[in-house]
């Protein structure tokens, strides 16, 4: 069983951050502040009144609590977590099932009944949506999204910062390159090159991102 932190910050305050939150309040973990770089949330009042973020303040308080960047976009977290010079931690919702000689890094969340099967390596900064399956012998770098409903099989690899849409089908011995995003619904039966978007039953690349 993996340990909750008792007291986090947040960097985000936005719909994934509504989430997150949800999960600590169930653990009794106390949010003692939350940031994000958007006005519009400045007065909001989930649990906290929200504060400014790194483009605003003068002088940020990188030292404090833990953070989790409850960002959903993959890049903005890539971003935010250069900024920040803080310490990380990860949430599981209790509802998650994690098996034996499972890896997660720091910065990570797995959501409600999300599985992760054994001897699977998660990097730092990843989320694991509702209900997805990563299976066994897995390794997914920093950086990734797997959304809800998502599959992954055994033996896939997901590169840094990559994004597997809703309902995706990722099958056996997979490796998918560094900052792609794999369409919702789709199912990938080969290897995907990085920066590829990838859509379709069987998946065909429609476009390439830039570097
Ligand atoms: C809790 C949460 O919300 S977690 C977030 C989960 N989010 C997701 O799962 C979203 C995943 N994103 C998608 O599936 C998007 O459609 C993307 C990223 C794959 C493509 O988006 P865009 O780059 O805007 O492409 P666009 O919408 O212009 O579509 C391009 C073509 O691909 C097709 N296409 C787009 N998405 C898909 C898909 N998932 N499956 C099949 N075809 C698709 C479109 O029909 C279009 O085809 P056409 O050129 O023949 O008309």
């Amino acid at each position: 069983m993996m340990k909750n932190p008792s007291k986090v910050r947040l960097y985000g305050a936005g719909g994934h951050s509504r989430i997150i939150q949800s999960i600590l309040k169930q653990k009794g973990t106390v949010i003692t502040e939350i940031f994000d770089d958007n006005p519009s949330f400045y007065q909001s009042t989930y649990n906290n009144a929200v504060l400014e973020g790194r483009k605003i303040a003068k002088k940020f308080p990188h030292k404090g609590n833990p953070f989790i960047i409850a960002v959903g976009d993959n890049f903005h977290r890539f971003e935010i977590a250069k900024f920040l010079q803080s310490d990380f931690t990860k949430i599981i919702h209790p509802s998650a099932v994690i098996e034996e000689n499972v890896k997660i890094g720091n910065g990570t969340v797995v959501y409600a009944g999300a599985v992760i099967q054994p001897n699977t390596t998660i990097g730092q900064h990843v989320i694991i949506n509702t209900l997805a399956s990563v299976d066994h012998d897995n390794i997914l770098e920093d950086f990734v999204h797997i959304s809800p409903n998502a599959t992954l099989c055994g033996l896939v690899h997901i590169g840094k910062g990559t994004h597997i849409g809703a309902g995706a089908v990722v099958i056996p011995n997979i490796k998918i390159g560094k900052w792609c995003t794999i369409g919702a619904g789709s199912v990938i039966i080969k290897d995907v090159p990085d920066y590829a978007v990838v859509v379709g039953n069987p998946g065909k690349i429609i476009k390439y991102k830039s570097p």
